[in-house]
């Protein structure tokens, strides 16, 4: 019995080791034991005690074996430098789009090297209770995609549905293959009042009415309604654009979009719906002219692009720590703005040559950060549609300005509640102050110093609080980190392959 169950723990290891991409080696140096001891654990040959498992628990940052299924929380021992070099991974705001697009398809879809966040996890678990087949191919993070001849959204995952934003976009797919559904209202980070009414718009052209009522979108179509005229969006948002490309997609006429979003993530999705067969003039521009088809049933292979708020998070985390790394794979025309930014503020950095993404479209480069004294920018810091900064890489410039000489003034006038999150930094030193909810004070330079602080519910916020406890003195704890797994894959660890020092641990 005790011999199974030794068995069984010794294939998670393996399996969970596997995963991180690690030799029995590695492993062992990790964890200060010998690689013959992993081997014998491995195949279930030699007793653990609850600490080891631990331990291997936090090495593999896995829970290996589940001890109450508490948050998670990481320990950061500062200050830091970094060194080396680290790939960006593809993007959370393509990931999801696609994820949703494929639903467009009647055929087999497989996307390359999707970023294993839990944002991908909770649409998974949508997609899965809707009767889509989904499957994780490899190593690589390949993921196939294979939805059923009817969906079935009476069964639909609600509590996974209510956790991510997402699930708005299944409205432009979903109007085509069905006439009356229910979805959840949609979540996601708490950044105040999102509206939807922008999507309602600008599908309402194909047919589609929702009603909002008791926790849940009602929504009904009628095929007599087709575009007559472009349809004009009131916001050039990323996911409303999205949204009318996807109904555009499977209306076999022509439709123009107008005030598109040109940003990545739309840019990803035009890609990949022209090699569904719909054509689409104007990629990159914020008109779109679309033409659909009546029915789309190919087997079709994609590969999501870099993305470049994580490319940014790993500038950041350069800057604040002051070190030297090589970032592989930035999307460089999307941190164009924020690069320049940089440069006013005193960052030196080389760039490679430009190389394609796997997609064959965007361009990609290296960076490398040089160590720099930064000083504030002249002019606020505020977010516009692409091609300006964009608002996802506004939390970073808190961060950065706290180590800037000077006062940088940052503008959110975006998200009713994004700001005010930055105020977190003081905890570890920082002077920001709340000017009002849309714009925050940053005085620099800061010399920050450890404290235990919960995770704001937003991502990039929660982030730039762990980048600065790599530059703080002594040990901080960040609580609760979901919200962080939510947008990054694994960002702890591949910090710590920079030569961070950040333990990933849970409340027994
Ligand atoms: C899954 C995904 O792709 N998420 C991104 C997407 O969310 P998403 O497309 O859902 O963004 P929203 O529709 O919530 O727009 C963000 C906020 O900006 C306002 N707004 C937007 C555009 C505009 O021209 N005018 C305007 O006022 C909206 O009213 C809203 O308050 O875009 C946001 C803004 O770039 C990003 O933060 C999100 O990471
Ligand atoms: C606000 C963000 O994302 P979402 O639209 O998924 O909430 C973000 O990526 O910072």
């Amino acid at each position: 019995m005790t011999q199974d169950y030794l068995g069984r723990i010794g294939n998670l290891i393996r399996d969970a080791r596997k995963h991180r991409g690690m030799t029995q080696q590695q492993l062992a140096e990790a964890l200060g034991t010998s690689q013959s001891a992993i081997n014998r654990i491995e195949k279930g040959h030699q007793n653990l005690s609850l600490e080891m498992l631990a331990r291997f628990g936090a090495a593999l940052d896995s829970e290996i074996v589940s001890v109450g299924a508490g948050p998670t929380h990481l320990r950061v021992t500062g200050p830091t430098t970094l060194s080396g070099s680290i790939d960006v991974k593809t993007s959370k705001n393509a990931g999801v789009a696609l994820l949703c697009a494929s639903l467009l398809n009647r055929g087999r879809t497989t996307l390359r090297k999707v970023a294993r966040i839990e944002e991908v996890n909770r649409l998974l678990e949508v997609l899965e209770s809707l009767g889509v087949q989904t499957r994780w191919l490899n190593d690589d993070n390949d993921l196939e995609i294979v939805p059923p001849a009817q969906l079935d959204l009476s069964a639909i995952d609600e509590e996974a549905a209510r956790r991510t934003r997402s699930v708005i976009m299944f409205l432009g797919p979903l109007l085509h293959r069905m006439e009356d559904f229910h979805l959840p209202y949609a979540g996601g980070c708490q950044l105040g009042t999102r509206t939807v009414e922008p999507h309602m718009a600008a599908l309402r052209p194909f047919g589609l009415e929702v009603k909002a009522n008791e926790g849940a979108y009602h929504a009904l179509v009628n095929r007599a309604v087709e575009p007559v005229r472009p349809i004009v969006l009131t916001e050039r948002g990323d996911t409303v654009t999205e949204n009318a490309l996807m109904a555009a997609a499977l209306h076999p006429g022509t439709t123009v979009i107008r005030n598109a979003s040109s940003n990545y993530m739309v840019q990803d999705l035009c890609f990949y719906l022209e090699k569904l067969g719909v054509a689409i003039e104007g990629i990159g521009t914020t008109t779109l002219k679309v033409t659909g088809r009546e029915r789309i049933d190919v087997d079709v292979d994609y590969s999501p692009s870099e993305d470049p708020i994580e490319a940014m998070s790993l500038l950041a985390a350069a800057i604040v720590t002051k070190s030297e790394i090589t970032i592989k794979r930035v999307p460089i025309e999307f941190l164009e703005i924020e690069l320049a930014l940089l440069e006013e503020m005193g960052l030196q950095y080389t760039r490679s040559e430009e190389y394609l993404a796997d997609n064959g479209r965007t361009r990609l480069v290296d960076l490398t950060t040089q160590r720099s004294d930064l000083r504030a920018p002249l002019d606020k810091v505020h977010p516009m549609p692409f091609p300006g900064l964009n608002i996802d890489n506004l939390p970073f410039f808190a961060v950065i300005g706290a180590v800037a000489e000077g006062q940088t003034l940052l503008h959110d006038w975006v998200y009713e509640n994004r700001a005010i999150y930055l105020l977190e930094l003081n905890k570890l030193g920082a002077d920001v102050k709340l000017l009002d909810p849309h714009r925050v004070m940053v005085q620099g330079p800061t010399r920050f110093s450890g404290a235990e602080i919960v995770c704001p519910p937003a991502l990039r916020p929660a982030v730039v609080i762990l980048l600065a406890m790599l530059a703080s003195k002594g040990t901080s704890v960040l609580r609760t980190t979901y919200v962080i797994h939510r947008g990054y894959e694994d960002l702890a660890n591949r910090l710590n392959t920079l030569g961070a020092n950040i333990e990933t641990f849970r409340d027994i």
